[in-house]
């Protein structure tokens, strides 16, 4: 096996945009999609997606030489499993994290140094407006971003259930639930559990035909309100997955305090997050932070960290439970 020298892995990383921007415009044409019946020249492609039949040639060239999509000697493309998950109908699809994160977050990316030298959030910088104002006014980048989250944590959702034990909890809130994906995963695996959707007005809305279609409309009600004001009272579990990462420590007190006034005595907080563990060892979240660094003005955490953030909003962190992913399950109860 040849190792790849120094210089060239470095290479990779520096070009690293160059697939995942060419991926971007593949997943925004929507050529998975439309070889989902069979495959098809570039040209019968470029017609229709009104492109230029060399560009979009030479598009699909390349990103064939990196296992998305494949070139047959008749010169027309086809799927390969990396393209399935640019589909948009197929389970776990990844098409709408590609475009977002080849439109908005690239566009901020662009910008990091703005951010490393202020510590402020780039996105602001670039579109003059904090990300989770911006979504609401942009209704077709809200949509994505709903299902960009399910492409990128739709699985958490899984490893989630075989670590944590949810069966003598009756009601479970899951703040900032998106469109639902997991507290339907949640009340389905828990027939006798009763849950509730809280997220802003805009997301909740959006949400409720997903619901109903999950067969779930008699157990699973929708709330739509802000975590900054109150959250729903008298449930059993208030459960926040990628919550916490987004905002910084006074927002995320805020959050958590906001919890504790609603919480019954005995009910629990989970955190669902990455905790960012010592060392130099590859770790998603490490890389994830930046991302929470640029865009929402939030941060990844240590386990020191979440300690002291769960104790300045009252309450006592009993366990961290670890997955089989990078997640992490942040336990705590009131003090
Ligand atoms: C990173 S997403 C996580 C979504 C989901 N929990 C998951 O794990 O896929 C953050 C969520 O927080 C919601 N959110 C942002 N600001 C909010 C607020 N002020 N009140 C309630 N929800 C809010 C967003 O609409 C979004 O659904």
């Amino acid at each position: 096996m040849t190792e790849t020298a120094p210089h060239q892995q470095l290479d990779q990383m520096i070009t690293g945009y160059w697939s995942s921007q060419a991926i971007y415009a593949a997943a925004s044409l929507g050529i998975a999609d439309l070889l989902a019946e069979g495959p098809q020249t570039a040209e019968q492609l470029a017609t229709a997606t009104e492109t230029n039949a060399g560009a979009l040639y030479r598009l699909l060239r390349a990103l064939a030489s990196v296992d998305i999509f494949i070139e047959n000697e008749q010169k027309e493309f086809a799927l390969t499993p990396l393209a399935e998950y640019l589909r948009s109908d197929v389970p776990g699809s990844k098409r709408a994290l590609a475009m977002m994160t080849g439109d908005e977050h690239f566009q901020a990316w662009g910008e990091i140094l703005y951010s490393i030298r202020t510590g402020k959030t780039s996105f602001d910088k670039v579109f003059e407006k904090p990300f989770f104002e911006y979504l609401p006014e942009h209704p077709d980048k809200a949509q994505i971003f709903d299902k960009a989250m399910t492409g990128i944590h739709g699985r958490e959702t899984d490893v989630i259930l075989q670590s944590y034990d949810f069966s003598e909890m009756k009601t479970l809130l899951d703040i900032g639930g998106g469109n639902g994906s997991n507290i339907t995963s949640i009340l389905h695996k828990y027939p006798e559990m009763k849950g509730t959707l809280f997220d802003l007005p805009h997301v909740v809305e959006r949400a409720q035909p997903h619901i109903e279609q999950s067969g779930l409309g008699d157990r699973c009600g929708l709330i739509g309100g802000s975590f900054f004001e109150s959250v729903p009272q008298g449930a059993d579990v208030y459960f926040m997955r990628h919550i916490i990462h987004d905002w910084d420590d006074e927002k995320s007190l805020t959050i958590l305090r906001n919890c504790r006034a609603a919480m019954p005595e005995n009910s629990k907080l989970l955190i669902v997050e990455s905790v960012i563990p010592a060392g130099n060892d590859p770790f998603a979240g490490k890389f994830l932070d930046l991302v929470m660094l640029l865009i929402p003005g939030g941060k990844e955490r240590t386990a020191e960290e979440y300690q002291s953030l769960l104790e300045q909003a009252g309450f006592k962190l009993t366990r961290i439970i670890p997955t089989e992913s990078e997640l992490s399950i942040i336990e705590g109860v009131k003090q």
